[in-house]
C-alpha cells in the first residue's frame, strides 16, 4: 500500500539531488528552491498574477548579474550579454514552450520553437515590414495621426473640459493602422466614439492568460473541445477576433494606395501551398494584430505621461519640430522626423520606457555561453529582461528618471553602450518584425501632438503607469494602462 508513495518520495528526492547538485546549471547561483522546483515561478507568475520578474531583481541584486531562475533556466541581467543571447545570421537560437506555450498560437511567429521552422515562416513574412513597404503606406499612418488629432481639438473645443483618453485613442491608432495594412480595411475603431476596440481587448485578455497557459499549454487542446458557450464565457474577446478575421477576409481589399497588404503577402499564390496553410495566415494575422495595438498604444502613453511634465522639453520639441513641419497641422514627415537629435532622443527615453519589454528566453542550439564566468551549456534556456536592462545604473544612471537629454549629452563611447542598452525590440532573428511600423506611429504621432497642442495631466498619477505585472508587456497593478490628459491649448503657428 505504501509503496507507490514511497518510490513516487523517492523518485522526488533523487530529482531534488540531480538538480541540485548534477545537473548542468548546478553551479549557477541562485535559490536552492528555484533549482529543485518551478513553484516559486508558478506562485508569483500565475497565483500573483506576473510578479516572478520582481523576485528574479532581487535575485540578481543577491547573487548577482547570472542567476538561475528555475531548474532549466538562467537569467542575465548584462546589457553586453543581450546580443549574445539574442544572436542573428547563422548562430541557432531556439525558443521553448516554457516560455512561449502562452501564445496558445502554435504557428504564430513568437512561438514557434525550432530556430529553422521559424526562420523559414519569418522570411515569407519579412517583406510586409521592411522599411520600405512600411514608407510606402506613410499616406495611411498620417491619415490615422490626423484622426487621433482631430479627437484632440475637438475634445479642446467641446464641453468635456478638453479631456483625452490617451489608452483609447493610442490603441484605436495602432489597431486601425494595422488592420488597414494586413486586410486593405480597417474596423473604424478610431471613428467609433465608443472604441469598442476588439483587438485590444483580445489581446489583453490573452496575456491575461499567459502564465496560466505557459504551465498549463494542454488547456489551449481542452478549451478548443469545449462547447461554444464556455469558450464565450472564458474567452469572450478571442471567440470574437475569430470572427473579425472571418468577416475581414470577406472585405479584404487587395490595395491601398499601390502597395500590397499583408494577407496578399502571406496569401501570395507563388508560394507553395505549405507555406499558405490557413493556420500559419489565422496565428499570424491574431498576433499580428495584437502584437501591432498594445505595446506601441502603451509606450506612446507612457512617454506622453512623461513628456507632459516637463513642458520646457516639450517647447523645444515644438521649436525643433517647426523645421519639418512649417504649419501646426503639417504632415509629420517620419524619414525627417527620424533626423531631428531631440526628437529622437525622446522617442529612445520613450523606448526605454516601453511596456513590451518583459523577460524573453533562447536556447542556444549548439553554443555554449560565457558571462561573467558563468557557463551556460547549449541547450540551456537563458533569459533576459529589457525592463531590468533599461533600468540598469552602468549604461542608464539614475535610470528612473525620463531624461532625453542622456542621449544628447553622451560622449561617442556612452553613446555606444547606451544604444547598445536599448533593447525595446529585442535583437537577432527573432526581434520585433514591426519594428519600423511602430516606430513610424511613435514619431508621426508625437510629432503631430507637440506640433500642435498643449497638454497637461489629467486625473492620473504616477500609479497609472507603474510597470507592476508581467504579463508578455508590461501592465500596472490592476488592470490596463490609463492615462488621461486635457488640451489646454492650440498652437497657433
Ligand atoms: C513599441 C512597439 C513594440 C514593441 C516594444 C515590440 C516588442 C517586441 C519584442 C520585444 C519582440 C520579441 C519577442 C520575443 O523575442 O519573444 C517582438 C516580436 C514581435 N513583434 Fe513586436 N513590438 C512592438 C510593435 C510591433 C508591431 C507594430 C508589430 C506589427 C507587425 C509587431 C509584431 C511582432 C511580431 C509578429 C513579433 C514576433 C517576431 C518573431 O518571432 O519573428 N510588434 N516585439
Amino acid at each position: 500500500m505504501w509503496t507507490i508513495p514511497i518510490l513516487a518520495v523517492g523518485l522526488l528526492l533523487l530529482r531534488c539531488i540531480y538538480r541540485l547538485y548534477l545537473h548542468p546549471l548546478s553551479k549557477i547561483p541562485g535559490p536552492k528552491l528555484a533549482a529543485v522546483t518551478r513553484l516559486p515561478e508558478f506562485y508569483h507568475d500565475v497565483i500573483r498574477g506576473g510578479k516572478y520578474l520582481w523576485q528574479v531583481e532581487k535575485m540578481h541584486k543577491k547573487y548577482g548579474p547570472v542567476v538561475r531562475i528555475n531548474p532549466n533556466q538562467v537569467h542575465v541581467n548584462e546589457p553586453t550579454f543581450y546580443a549574445e543571447m539574442c544572436a542573428s545570421g547563422g548562430r541557432k537560437r531556439d525558443k521553448t514552450l516554457e516560455s512561449v506555450g502562452g501564445f496558445g498560437l502554435s504557428e504564430a511567429l513568437p512561438s514557434i520553437v525550432d530556430h529553422d521552422h521559424h526562420g523559414r515562416r519569418r522570411k515569407q513574412l519579412n517583406p510586409a515590414f521592411s522599411k520600405k513597404a512600411i514608407v510606402d503606406i506613410l499616406p495611411l499612418v498620417q491619415q490615422k495621426v490626423d484622426l487621433v488629432a482631430e479627437h484632440f481639438k475637438a475634445a479642446y473645443c467641446g464641453d468635456n473640459g478638453g479631456v483625452v483618453d490617451l489608452d483609447a485613442e493610442f490603441t484605436g491608432l495602432a489597431a486601425d493602422t494595422v488592420t488597414q495594412y494586413t486586410f486593405g480595411k480597417d474596423l473604424g475603431f478610431l471613428r467609433d466614439n465608443k472604441f469598442n476596440n476588439i483587438i485590444t481587448s483580445s489581446m489583453r485578455e490573452m496575456t491575461n492568460q499567459f502564465h496560466l497557459i505557459r504551465f498549463f499549454p494542454w488547456l489551449v487542446v481542452l478549451l478548443q473541445h469545449l462547447p461554444a458557450i464556455c469558450i464565450r464565457w472564458l474567452r469572450p474577446n478571442s471567440v470574437g477576433i475569430n470572427a473579425l478575421q472571418d468577416r475581414l477576409h470577406q472585405i479584404s481589399e487587395t490595395k491601398i494606395g499601390g502597395s500590397r497588404t499583408v494577407i496578399d503577402i502571406l496569401n501570395d499564390p507563388s508560394l507553395p501551398a505549405e507555406a499558405r496553410a490557413p493556420e500559419f495566415i489565422r496565428d499570424n494575422v491574431n498576433i499580428i494584430l495584437g502584437a501591432a495595438s498594445d505595446p506601441t498604444s502603451g509606450t506612446l502613453l507612457i512617454g506622453l505621461y512623461h513628456l507632459v511634465q516637463r513642458p520646457q522639453l516639450w517647447l523645444k520639441l515644438r521649436d525643433e519640430l517647426r523645421g519639418v513641419m512649417p504649419s501646426p497641422t503639417s504632415p509629420a514627415p517620419w524619414l525627417e522626423l527620424e533626423q531631428l537629435p531631440l526628437l529622437k532622443a525622446v522617442v529612445n527615453e520613450m523606448l526605454r520606457f516601453s511596456p513590451g519589454t518583459i523577460r524573453i528566453a533562447r536556447v542556444p542550439v549548439s553554443e555554449t555561453l560565457v558571462c561573467h564566468g558563468h557557463v551556460i551549456p547549449p541547450g540551456s534556456i537563458v533569459s533576459s529582461s529589457a525592463r531590468l536592462i533599461h533600468m540598469h545604473p552602468d549604461p542608464f544612471p539614475d535610470p528612473e528618471s525620463f531624461d532625453p537629454h542622456r542621449w544628447l549629452d553622451a560622449s561617442p563611447e556612452k553613446l555606444i553602450k547606451m544604444s547598445q542598452a536599448l533593447i525595446p525590440f529585442s535583437r537577432g532573428n527573432r526581434s520585433c518584425i514591426g519594428h519600423y511600423l511602430a516606430t513610424a506611429q511613435i514619431y508621426m504621432l508625437l510629432a503631430a501632438i507637440v506640433r500642435q497642442f498643449d497638454l497637461e495631466l489629467y486625473n492620473t498619477s504616477a500609479k497609472d503607469v507603474e510597470f507592476a505585472r508581467d504579463c508578455v508587456v508590461a501592465r500596472p497593478e490592476r488592470g490596463d494602462w490609463s492615462v488621461k490628459v486635457r488640451v489646454v491649448g492650440i498652437a497657433m503657428h
